[in-house]
């Protein structure tokens, strides 16, 4: 929940256009008979600015090709390049540190920041000055002093995301970020993330169990298979920007997916 923030794992190649690529990518828990194979020779490609969700049955490994992906985790096989090397992870909560105002929970960020060109690490006036931007960002100008428990859940979210941003991050991999919110709250923060990622050209993996939001949100839609996680199906999602979570063609496209999705289930007897 709290692991590391960043994770940097960068493999350069030159003239390459993806921000992340899994090749064969398989991922076994334990050893021997006692092992568990949560993911079974993935590939995948992320365009530099593409918007990825991913979709499975409970239990498929989303949430272990994340960790692997951030570099939190290792494959068992195969290969992860994360070219751009600057990874900011979401989760469903927010992991904000309670004792913390919200300025500088974001001022944390700024600080654990890996020095580098021109990304050194700020002073502290100008972590401030800087956390304040983020979070006009995410529309939360006037609550940098607040705590956390004064805000709503949808407005710690938001936090989070702002946060995420600080870390100069330009791989984003959100893990059902917007689970526990109601429908109102995830609507608004759709729009808030769609803008945030093309205003900064963000690349995006998304984990989330709710397919109306994967097609509301993603450039594609990748199915995975039940347990040991496979890539079933990709599919692209061509409507037309900003789209809305509750139209036809949203509806349209989500229900072919569940229909996979069911398939893909019921092949595994859940
Ligand atoms: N550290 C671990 N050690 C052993 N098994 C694990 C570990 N982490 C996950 N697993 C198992 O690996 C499988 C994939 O888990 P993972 O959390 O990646 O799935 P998920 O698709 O994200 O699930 P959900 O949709 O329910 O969040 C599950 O069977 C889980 O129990």
């Amino acid at each position: 929940m709290t692991a590391p923030l960043t994770a940097s794992h960068a493999t350069p190649a030159a003239g390459r256009e993806t921000a992340i690529r899994l090749d064969g990518v398989s991922k076994m828990y334990g050893q021997g008979a006692a092992g568990l194979l949560a993911l079974d020779g993935v590939s995948l490609d992320v365009a530099p600015g593409e918007f990825v969700c991913l979709l499975g049955a409970s239990g498929c490994g989303k949430s272990t090709l994340l960790s692997l992906v951030a570099g939190l985790d290792r494959p068992t096989a195969g290969r992860i390049d994360a070219e751009t090397g600057r990874v900011a992870m979401m989760f469903q909560e927010p992991a904000l540190f309670p004792w913390l105002t919200v300025s500088a929970n974001v001022e944390m960020a700024l600080r654990a920041r890996k020095g580098g060109e021109g990304s050194g690490k700020p002073a502290r006036a100008e972590r401030r000055a800087r956390a304040a931007e983020f979070l006009e960002i995410v529309h939360l100008g006037a609550f940098g002093a607040k705590r956390p428990h004064e805000l709503s859940g949808g407005m710690r979210q938001r936090v989070a995301l702002a946060r995420a941003l600080a870390q100069d991050a330009d791989v984003l991999l959100m893990d059902e970020p917007f689970g526990a919110l109601d429908a109102m709250t995830r609507d608004l923060l759709h729009d808030e993330l769609e803008r945030i990622w093309r205003e900064r050209n963000l690349s995006v993996l998304f984990v989330t169990h709710n397919v109306r939001e994967a097609v509301r949100l993603g450039d594609r839609v990748v199915l995975l298979s039940s347990r040991p996680g496979r890539v079933v199906q990709d599919f692209p999602v061509e409507l037309e920007r900003p789209r809305r979570t509750d139209s036809a063609e949203v509806a349209g496209q989500a229900a072919a997916i569940t229909d996979r999705l069911r398939q893909e289930v019921l092949r595994h007897g859940r």
